[in-house]
């Protein structure tokens, strides 16, 4: 089984007197989906953050055993692809952001047969989900949440450069039947052998859904982190 990810004595300090977290060891392997427990606070917003370059932290974050750094920030940041909570905080339209990811040359996106545009799958995505394309032109603060949140993942998922995807809670936003929609996909993706997707890290505050997708579950305090046993359903 692959190590993906390997997340070692990683600790990250808000300012010089106060740790978020410390001593978190871990790691991602091929076909994982890790959903993140933890009281409110404790940082699993900042630890996706951390695990994607974006925050500043101590220890070290290796992908395929090597460092960010030596793959360069921006090409890491599509093979480690983190979705935030809120993209509507990002400036600017979506199609202005798909245009800024593609135009990394790591990129190596999924066509649609009898369309040679390579962006568009990620559009068609979030067709599948609810999505008219001329939502992809308007400014992400005039979308609602759920519509900001459906196409900051259609693009994560159809741009298929990432081999592990930084969920933070992906789906708070959304009824129950685009949930079901998004999950669906995202775990036939992860099982696709023509998807890059192969492992995902989830933050969820539901554990009905942490239950539905997770395959581990790893409970975070501001001293470390421990797995959680799977328990058998009775
Ligand atoms: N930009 C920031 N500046 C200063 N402190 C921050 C910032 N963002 C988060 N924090 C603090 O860092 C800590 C961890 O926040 P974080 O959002 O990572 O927690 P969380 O476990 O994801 O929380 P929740 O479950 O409520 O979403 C909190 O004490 C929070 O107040």
């Amino acid at each position: 089984m692959a190590r993906l990810l390997q997340v070692r004595d990683l600790s990250y300090a808000k300012d010089k007197d106060h740790n978020v977290f410390s001593n978190l060891h871990f790691g991602v392997n091929d076909g994982d989906i890790i959903v993140l427990h933890g009281q409110s606070g404790v940082g699993k917003t900042t630890l996706l953050k951390c695990i994607a370059h974006l925050n500043v932290y101590a220890g070290q974050v290796l992908y395929r055993g090597q460092t960010p750094k030596y793959y360069g920030v921006p090409l890491y940041r599509t093979k480690v692809f983190y979705v935030p909570q809120r993209p509507s905080l990002l400036p600017g339209t979506p199609r202005d952001f798909l245009a800024t990811v593609t135009s990394f040359k790591s990129r190596k996106s999924r066509q649609i047969a009898g369309h040679s545009n390579t962006s568009i799958y990620p559009i068609e995505v979030s067709k599948a989900w609810g999505i008219d394309e001329e939502l992809w032109d308007r400014n992400w603060s005039n979308l609602s949440g759920g519509e900001s949140q459906r196409i900051a993942l259609a693009t994560a998922v159809g741009l298929n450069t990432a081999e592990v995807l930084l969920l933070d809670e992906p789906t708070s936003a959304l009824d129950s039947h685009s949930t079901a929609l998004v999950e669906r996909f995202i775990y036939d993706e992860l099982r696709s052998a023509e998807s890059e997707l192969k492992a995902i890290i989830w933050i969820t505050h539901s554990e009905e859904q942490g239950r539905r997708v997770g395959t581990r579950f790893l409970h975070i305090t501001p001293t470390g982190c421990e797995e959680e046993p799977i328990l058998p359903e009775f």
